[in-house]
């Protein structure tokens, strides 16, 4: 797998979309584009390629790992079924051998406190896939929660990195160093300032969707958009 493969798997999908009227994210920003995964996560086939692009993206990054746990609950399903094919193609695959962890959205108000968050708590060295990220706000509170379970986290992995800083002026790259001391390593499989130019082309927005890129790019981005990159 090359991130090439893997954008055309993006662009291909329409996993990105334009808005000619902006939305709302999650933080409050307004913008004029969104990564939506949930194009790929809620369809058998797409969801059983994009599983085998994170398998081997895991592999070919050499990340030694036991666990594998998605941001509840937009994450989940594609984690679970990532975390199935690993221990599937392992061959100490046998009764006991790997787990299958899950993130509960809300935590568990009765039964034993190890399910509180859990339906399956990680073991071990643990990696934490995220699908879209932005401010990086989602994924750096689940993996303080996972912190305060005792779950040793070794990697952090966004499908898409959207590439904006955050209000103060931090990649998230450098906020979840800073928040984990350069413990868990942040690893993208996709970058927004890559994307969007091909996204630009292929789906051929308005001009006034592009100015307005441009700018979210000016005021949010870690670099501005490089149309040229055409
Ligand atoms: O709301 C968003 O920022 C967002 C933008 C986008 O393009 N795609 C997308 O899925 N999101 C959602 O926003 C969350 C990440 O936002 P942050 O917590 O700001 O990083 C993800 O878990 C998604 O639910």
């Amino acid at each position: 797998m090359t991130s090439q493969t893997f954008d055309s798997f993006i662009l291909k999908h329409q996993i990105i979309g334009f808005f000619d009227e902006a939305i709302t994210l999650k933080s409050g920003r307004e913008s004029h584009f969104y990564v939506n995964w949930r194009q790929a996560t809620n369809d058998a086939f797409l969801l059983n390629q994009l599983t085998d692009f994170i398998r081997d993206f895991l592999l070919q990054n050499n990340l030694a790992f036991d666990s594998l746990i998605g941001v509840p609950e937009g994450a989940s399903k594609t984690a679970v079924i990532t975390a199935m094919k690993i221990a599937q193609a392992s061959p100490t695959f046998a009764k006991g051998s790997h787990i299958i962890p899950m993130g509960r959205a809300k935590p568990k108000q009765h039964g034993a406190p190890q399910d509180k968050y859990f339906i399956g708590q990680p073991k071990g060295r643990t990696v934490v896939l995220e699908d879209t990220i932005t401010t990086g706000l989602s994924l750096v509170e689940f993996l303080h929660s996972l912190q305060s379970s005792g779950v040793e986290v070794v990697a952090a992995l966004g499908l898409t990195d959207r590439m904006e800083t955050r209000d103060d002026g931090r990649s998230v790259a450098q906020y979840v160093h800073d928040e984990f001391d350069g413990r868990i390593q942040y690893l993208t499989m996709s970058d927004a300032t890559k994307l969007l130019p091909q996204a630009i082309r292929s789906e051929q927005p308005s001009d006034g969707v592009v100015s307005a890129l441009l700018q979210e790019f000016e005021r949010y981005g870690v670099k501005p958009l490089d149309l040229e990159a055409l």
